[in-house]
Order: C-alpha cells, then structure tokens, then sequence
C-alpha cells in the first residue's frame, strides 16, 4: 500500500502538467556491505507540497533523497516523477535539484558564478542565464551579493545562494537535505518561513529532509516518519502528531512520555511501584502489556478530576524553558518529563493529572490500540 497523508493541506496542488508529483514504489536499497538503508518504502509526495522526512540518524532520509535525486540507484522498486517512471534517468534529466547542508558552493565562484554554472552545464543561452539569474538573486534577496565569493558571505547569505543554485534550474522537484541546520537558531526560523513562503508561491513538489521536530510540523504538508529504513507513519503533520500510529512516532515527534505496564481491571502494574496505576475508567485498555502516552504538556498539577489519570512523581531534575519549566520525574522505574509553569524543588513530591482524552494507548508491540484521542 502507498503511503500518502489523508489531511493535506488546501495549498497542495492538483495535479497538472507543469507540476509533477514523485512516487517512490517498493523502494529498496541494499549498499554493497549489506547495508539496507531503504526497505519497501512506498511514498506518494502530492505536485506542489512539501513532503518533510523525519527520523533518527541512519533511517534512510538521504538515501532516499538520493534515489529520487538519481544520485543513487536503488536496489529494486522505481521512482515516478509526474507518473513517469525515471529510476533509470540519468539525474540530470529528471526536473530535480537538490539543497544540501553545506551548501557544496564552489569555492573560487561568485555567488552569481555559482548560481550560473547549472545553467552554463545545461547549455542554456549567455543571455537567458543572465536574466534567470538576476530573477532568481532578486527572489531570494542576493542579488546585491552576486559579486562576493563563498567566503565573503555569511552562512545564511551562502544557503539563499545555495537555494539559489537549486531554483535557478526551475526544477519540477526540489529535494532539500537539512538545508538550514548548520545556521544558528533565529536564522534557521527565519530562513524556514522564507522557504515556505517561496515554496507556496513557486509551487515545486519539495521533498525535504530534516531532524528537527519543530522545523518537519511547519513545513510539512505530509510528514514521513521513518526508522530503520521503513515507514512507520505517513500523514498530515497535525494528525500525526495528534494521532501517532506507534509509540516510536509519539516519543520521536513531541517527546511523549511512555508508561508501560501490565494492564489488568484498570490498573496497570509499573516495575519499581507496586501499587501501579489507576487508569482513568473511560480508557479502554486490553488486559496484557499495553503502553500508556501522555505528552509532557498535559500533565498537570492540581486537583484531579474523575476521569483523569493521576501520578505521583518525584522530581529530578529541572530545566528552564523561558516561561516554563521541563520537570524530569521517576515514577517507578520510569522517567517522566512535566512542564509545568511554576517551579519545583528536586526530590519534593508532585502529583500530576492528565485528562483520558489526552492519553494515547499502544499495544504491546507498540501500535496505537484507540481510534480517538
Ligand atoms: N555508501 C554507503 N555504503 C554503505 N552504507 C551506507 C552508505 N550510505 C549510507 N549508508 C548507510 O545507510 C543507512 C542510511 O543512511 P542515510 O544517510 O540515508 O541516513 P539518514 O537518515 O540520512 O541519516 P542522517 O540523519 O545521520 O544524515 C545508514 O545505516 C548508513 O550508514
């Protein structure tokens, strides 16, 4: 089965003929030491949406990134552009640029030598390579800077020129590999929101690769969680993050605090407290190994309610957030992570409250058991 988002957002396009969408089929990819980087990945990426690929180092985000480039041919399965099949086009053939992380600017070039050479590479005319320069430098806010070198610019001058290089080429794709994650913070939120203002208004099928939780919900139309080389969820960024299929997704995206136990009559039996843990009535857990998510943001002091789920804690550790707090408490033998608004003295005791419509329930084999949440 495919995997595509049900929840895009209304800026995704339709399809049509200038904006193609990019399938990737059963995509494996087996490196000559026996690596597999991609196993089965089935990705549909909507013509005109940014599709956000997020996972831990090593999952496959680049190798796939490299497949649909045509840097890098996959050891079964094929990459579609716009429902062609393209896993045998050469990559210079197939519409697609790429951003990377370093920006792989030529050194000794200008930046407006930089953002001319895959025009000049592609055989474009001296005179349309001057105009789609000089448009692309007045887009992305260079064009006073065309004269200087590499070396000449700051790092957030050197990715808009490095974008630059990218969509100069007026690439059907554009696949970026964490382009902005070398900038410092504030750059990188501001260079995030640029790009997504240009993506909407360029409308290139992007297909963008970071580690950065809060950087995969703005941007991504479609968010791709994946691990080990597979997919293990495929959806809108707000349903995945309201509705995370497993506990790896929960934990990966939003850090969610896991509880797993032994459920038996409403109460799930932790290592380390005895007395285990009262579910709230209305969570429908089956008996057996279940895992209880609650996000550090729906804990709550304070009195409970009836059907809320209440644990003690005792704190260990504090950090300061700006206006919160990020509480790191043991239950048992558990860690779990609160914030909280006042603060709290390590090792005093804290009891906390989530409501059951804020509990996210995994089965043993950590898939998610409820419907709503
Ligand atoms: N040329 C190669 N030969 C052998 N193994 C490789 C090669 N390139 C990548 N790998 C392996 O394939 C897996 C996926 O690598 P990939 O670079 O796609 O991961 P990633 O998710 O992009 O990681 P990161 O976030 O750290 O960049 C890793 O185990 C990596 O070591």
């Amino acid at each position: 089965m495919t995997a595509t988002s049900p929840a895009l957002s209304s800026s995704v396009r339709t399809e049509t003929a200038s904006t193609p969408g990019v399938t990737c089929r059963n995509l494996v990819k087996r490196f000559p030491d026996g690596t597999v980087a991609l196993d089965d990945v089935d990705i549909e990426c909507p013509p005109g949406g940014i599709t956000v690929l997020l996972g831990p180092s090593g999952c496959g985000k680049t190798t796939l990134l490299r497949c649909v480039a045509g840097l890098e041919q996959p050891t079964a399965g094929a990459v579609l552009i716009g429902g062609r099949d393209v896993t045998r086009v050469d990559a210079g053939l197939r519409g697609v640029a790429m951003v990377f992380q370093n920006h792989a600017l030529y050194p000794d070039k200008t930046a407006g030598g930089n953002l001319a050479f895959p025009l000049k590479m592609a055989g474009v005319p001296k005179r349309e390579r001057v105009r789609r320069v000089a448009a692309t430098a007045e887009l992305l806010h260079i064009d006073g800077l065309l004269e200087r070198r590499p070396s000449q610019l700051s790092g957030g001058q050197r990715q808009r020129v490095g974008i630059g290089r990218a969509l100069v080429r007026e690439p059907d794709v554009l696949l970026m590999d964490e382009p902005f994650s070398s900038l410092d913070a504030e750059l990188r939120v501001e260079m995030r929101a640029e790009f997504l203002a240009l993506q909407r208004r360029l409308g290139m099928t992007t297909l963008y690769v970071t580690h950065d939780q809060i950087e995969a919900l703005s941007l991504a139309d479609q968010l791709v969680v994946l691990r080990d080389g597979r997919i293990e969820q495929c959806a809108g960024a707000e349903e995945l993050f309201r509705r995370p299929a497993t506990s790896f997704v929960a934990t990966f995206l939003g850090g969610m605090n896991l509880l797993t136990g032994t459920h038996r009559d409403g109460r799930l039996s932790i290592p380390g407290r005895p007395d285990g843990l009262t579910l709230p009535p209305s969570l429908s857990a089956p008996d057996g190994v279940v895992t209880v998510g609650v996000r550090p943001e729906d804990l709550r002091p304070g009195p409970g309610r009836d059907d809320d789920l209440s644990l003690e804690l005792t704190p260990v550790l504090t950090e300061l957030l700006g206006r919160e707090r990020l509480v790191h408490g043991t239950f048992g033998g558990l860690r779990v992570k609160v914030r909280l608004h006042a603060d709290i003295a390590v090792g005093e005791r804290l009891i906390v409250h989530a409501s059951a419509a804020d509990l996210h329930l995994f089965g043993f084999d950590g898939t998610r058991l409820q419907e709503a949440a």
